[in-house]
This record gives structure tokens, sequence and C-alpha cells, in this order.
């Protein structure tokens, strides 16, 4: 059975919001809504303890309802440090659990696929899993007059955060074995104190404590921005067949004759791809970046025009989610040439073949292109960018 202590019985006296600052009204909900509802993401847990101020005790309640869970929520009161609310929400904890975490409600976008993997992690033998990030500024070790005493070594230190997982039998028998004078700042410093092994593993920079009024603020600005932005484009290209020149589609060189006219090497294929990259990431054409009065390009690779635009689009941000295309020719016939072409494009790209599509269809014999004078292709691309 797994177990979550949710800690909310602070008084979140560095905000200065004059009260917890777990109710503070973002967007017209109290800061605990969101924790809770990342939280109740997790598909692993089988209880939460609600560790809030008896006073605060039917705000925090309402909020719970709001949410129509099943999951039981067991009441539990603060204590006067966070180490005492820890102790009085263990007291809570079922005798069946096998795994506790422990979780400050004030890290508001913890995720609950993150909560479920700390509890597959903790076992009797790895019985203290602590999440945290690799410092990346220089920390200096000072004293009280303001001086720097040394400088530590950054490669072997983490900001710690939660949440921290234990298993529950040990984390009870810890705790029981502490005369609750000990100062901890977090809760896997008991099992540091007694010797027993505590793993880390890396946590992520949204998972930030809300503890000033910065955070207060990054956490607003962090609900208006979405997560991922996604970004679609479509490309279209056509070419003549020539008799003089190699047939080239896909970066693959299919024969030495009977090619396509243009003034590049013609591949019609990656051209297509392009502009449905470009287009994606609102950036102007293909004809745009590579005249074809531009003499750099006569017969130039399409090749490296498309190692080219993968670095613009890279240099904004953007990723490729994944890119689908048709080729539209009466001959040759193409199927065979096919996971050659997507071999060569996603090795190029620096993306998975499954995120590649090639499918070659006829004209049914209709038209320029049914009666064997070109080749068109059509493209569809999806761009993705992070946001942080
Ligand atoms: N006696 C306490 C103190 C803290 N917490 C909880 O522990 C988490 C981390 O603590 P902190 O950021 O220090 O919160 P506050 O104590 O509320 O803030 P401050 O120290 O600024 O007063 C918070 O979710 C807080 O609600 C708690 O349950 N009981
Ligand atoms: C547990 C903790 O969140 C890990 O970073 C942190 O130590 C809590 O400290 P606080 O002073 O109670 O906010």
């Amino acid at each position: 059975m797994n177990s979550l202590i949710f800690l909310a019985a602070g008084e979140g006296r560095r905000v200065g919001a004059g009260k917890n600052k777990m109710l503070i009204s973002v967007k017209g909900k109290p800061l605990v809504w969101y924790s809770l509802k990342h939280v109740l993401q997790s598909t692993e847990l089988d209880e939460i303890i609600l560790v809030t101020q008896e006073k605060e005790r039917p705000e925090f309640e309402e909020v719970v309802r709001s949410f129509h869970t099943q999951i039981p929520f067991i009441l539990a009161n603060g204590g006067r440090t966070r180490s005492e609310s820890v102790r009085n929400g263990l007291n809570k904890v079922s005798e069946a659990s096998d795994k506790v975490l422990i979780h400050d409600g004030a890290r508001p976008l913890v995720d609950g696929l993150f909560i479920d993997s700390v509890l597959n992690l903790v076992n009797e033998k790895v019985p203290a899993v602590v999440t945290g990030i690799p410092c990346v500024d220089t920390i200096k070790k000072v004293t009280p007059e303001g001086m720097v005493s040394m400088t530590l070594d950054r490669k072997e230190l983490f900001r710690a955060q939660t949440p921290q997982g234990f298993y529950t039998p040990l984390f009870r028998k810890v705790v029981d074995s502490l005369s609750g004078d000990e100062k901890f700042t977090d809760d896997v410093s008991l099992f540091e104190y007694k010797g027993i092994p505590v793993k880390i593993i890396q946590g992520r920079e949204s998972f930030f404590k809300v503890t000033t009024r910065e955070d207060v603020e990054r956490f607003m600005a962090s609900l208006e921005q979405p997560k991922i932005a996604f970004r679609i484009g479509q490309g279209y290209d056509i070419h003549q067949f020539c008799d003089d020149r190699p047939l080239i589609l896909g970066g693959i060189k299919i024969s030495d004759t009977h090619g396509l006219l243009g003034h590049s090497d013609a591949d019609a294929l990656i051209h297509a791809i392009m502009d449905s990259l470009l287009g994606a990431a609102g950036l102007p054409d293909i004809g745009h970046f590579f005249p074809d009065d531009d003499p750099e390009f006569e017969n130039a690779s399409s090749v490296k025009l498309l190692i080219r635009v993968m670095k613009k689009i890279r240099d904004m941000g953007y990723e490729v989610g994944n890119i689908d295309t048709t080729i539209i020719a009466q001959r040759p016939r193409l199927s065979g040439y096919i996971p050659e072409m997507k071999a060569c494009l996603s090795r190029v790209m620096g993306i998975t073949e499954d995120a590649l599509g090639i499918k070659a269809t006829t004209k049914e014999k209709m038209d320029a292109i049914g009666e064997g004078k070109a080749i068109a292709v059509m493209a569809s691309s999806l761009l993705y960018r992070r946001n942080y």
C-alpha cells in the first residue's frame, strides 16, 4: 500500500501574504488546489494524509471535496515545525502502508507520473529516495561575519526537493528512535543521521518550492504559457522529368537518367519536407533561403540544404514531432526505395525512423503527373518546443 503525506500546515511567513501561502488565490483557486491536482494524477497512491493547521481545516476540506476523488484523504494536525508535521502525518499513515512519500504542498508543479516513479524505486533494499537538482552555481560556505570560508565542490552537490520516498516500516522505526529535538530541514536527513543509505534521483526545476513572493510570481507565470507549443506546417513541390539528370529522391539516387529538372538536385521529397518544416516554424519558404538563381545552389545536394533547415529550426528551440509525406509519381515504382529514403532522411534530420512517413501513390494515369511528366510531393510536419 502506498501513502503520501501532504504537508500544508506552514505559515508561509517568507511569502508575507498575511496567511498560509497554500491558501493564496491564483487564478481563482488556492495554491493547494494546483498541488493536489498534480498529486492526484498519480495512479499508484492509495491514501493521502493531509496535514493542516486545525483552524484552516475547513478551507482545505473544501478543496479536497472539489476533486470528487476516490482516494481516501486522512486529516492530520500540523505541528510547530515541518518535522513535527511529518511526525503527526506519519501517525495517521495506515498500518498496511509499505511505502510513504513526503511532499511539500508548496511545490505546486509536481507531477503524478514523477510521484509514481519515486514510489516504484522504493523498497526494503532501497529504503529512502530523495529527489534533487544538481548545483550549477558555485557554492560558497560563509561565516556569520559574511566572509567566504570555502568553496564547495559543486559536482558533489544537489538541491534537495520533495517528494522524498521511504519504506514505511523502516521510516516508522527511524522516526520512533529519535527524540524529536534533532533539527532536520528535510526528511531523508533522518536516514543519513542514522547511517542508512539514501538514493538520490534527479528532480525537476519546475518542482520548485513556493517560498518567497518571487516564487509566487514564477508560479503564476508558469500558468500563463503552455508547457509545450506545437506547430504544424505543410509543404508541396513538383518537378518535371528530363532525360539527362539522375533521379534523386529522399537523398537516394534512384537512376542515372530520367531525373527531375531543377536548379538544385531537384529532390522534390526533401524540398516538400523543408517547406513544411519552415512553414511550421513560421519562416519563409525554401525559395527565400536557397534562391533558384543563386549559383551556390546550382546542382546543390538537397540533403545539405535539409541540414541547414534543421539547424534553423533547432536554433529556434523546435524539435520534430513527426513528418508525413506522399510522393505522387506515375513512374518509376518507388516502394522498394522507401526504406532507404527513410533511413537516409531520419539520419540527416536526427529523428527516429518512426517519426517519418513516406508513402507513394500514382495519379491513375490522369493529368501531367499521371502521364509521367512530373513528380509531386506533399509533406506535413509537426514541430514542438518546450517552454521553460
Ligand atoms: N509546521 C509546518 C511547517 C511547514 N509545513 C509545510 O512544509 C512545506 C515546506 O515548508 P515551507 O516552505 O517552509 O513553508 P512555510 O513554513 O509555510 O513557510 P515559511 O517558512 O516561509 O513560514 C510547506 O508545504 C508547508 O506548508 C508544515 O506542514 N508544517
Ligand atoms: C524539504 C525541502 O523542501 C527540501 O528542499 C526543504 O528542506 C524544506 O525547507 P523549508 O525551510 O521547510 O521550506
